[in-house]
């Protein structure tokens, strides 16, 4: 089983000022190419960043940005049941309240496809914001799958230049060199946070950071292929 999340870079327009602008296209681009036993996160892009910036994590910006991550989940979950899949919309604001690894694991078994996504979570009685990369290194910790991959807009890119592996021995100075989110609406930490995640989840499986435009990219992720910027398992 894998676990691929798809950026809000990638399905969404996240340039400053977009509000909730859906790309179908692309999202149709990727559930064309979706296969085999995988878990799917998706992030929120311009249904969920612009929403916090704007307002906060206030009572009426957790509802704000909480139901505008439902529309974008339930427009990806409708491209994929349209391309003949059967994904299982898993909302984790509910989900992580008291989370059941077990059950996914049984969907997937099933033949279904688990969607899960950023969100606003409740912990210790306060809301926060729990970015899909960070869901999809829990599920990993959780799960152990075969091989996580993270679609965007760009792998890991240093000195204009597409990085093909990150290891312990170069991870810190390529921590250094990549910026968050660019000139992009984010409040979880862009490329940097997702680095972060990734070095994390190298501790269980190969990790790769790829542009999901590139033709096939996540098809050739899902056949075990070497995609982008790769994460060696750290063994
Ligand atoms: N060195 C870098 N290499 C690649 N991308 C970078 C770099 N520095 C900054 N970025 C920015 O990070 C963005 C990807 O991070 P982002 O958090 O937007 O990804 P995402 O997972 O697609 O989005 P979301 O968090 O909405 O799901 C790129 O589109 C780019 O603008
Ligand atoms: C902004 C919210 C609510 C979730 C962020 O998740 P991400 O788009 O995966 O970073």
């Amino acid at each position: 089983m894998k676990i691929l999340k798809i950026g809000g870079s990638l399905i969404t327009d996240k340039s400053e000022g977009a509000f909730e602008i859906a790309k179908t296209d692309i999202m149709d681009m990727v559930s064309r190419q979706i296969r085999g036993e995988v878990i799917l996160v998706h992030g929120a892009g311009s249904f969920g960043h612009p929403h916090v910036k704007k307002f906060g994590l206030s009572p009426e910006g957790v509802s704000r940005t909480h139901s505008a991550c439902l529309r974008l989940n339930s427009i990806f979950c409708n491209s994929l049941i349209e391309h003949g899949l059967n994904p299982i919309p898993l909302h984790p604001m509910e989900f992580f309240n008291n989370p059941d690894f077990e059950f996914i694991k049984e969907l997937v078994s099933m033949g279904f496809i688990p969607v899960l996504h950023g969100d606003v979570v409740l912990e210790g009685g306060k809301f926060r914001v729990m970015s899909g990369d960070e869901i999809v290194r829990v599920l990993a910790e959780e799960l152990g799958p075969e091989a996580v991959g993270f679609a965007s807009d760009l792998p890991v890119i240093v000195d204009g230049k597409p990085v093909e592996e990150i290891n312990s021995n170069n991870f810190t100075e390529i921590l250094k060199r990549i910026g968050d989110a660019g000139n992009k609406e984010d409040v979880t930490g862009g490329m940097k946070g997702k680095l972060e995640e990734a070095i994390r989840i190298a501790r269980i499986c190969d990790v790769f950071i790829f542009n999901g435009l590139e033709n096939g990219a996540v098809e050739k992720f899902l056949e075990g292929r070497h995609v982008g910027t790769r994460l060696a398992k750290i063994i």
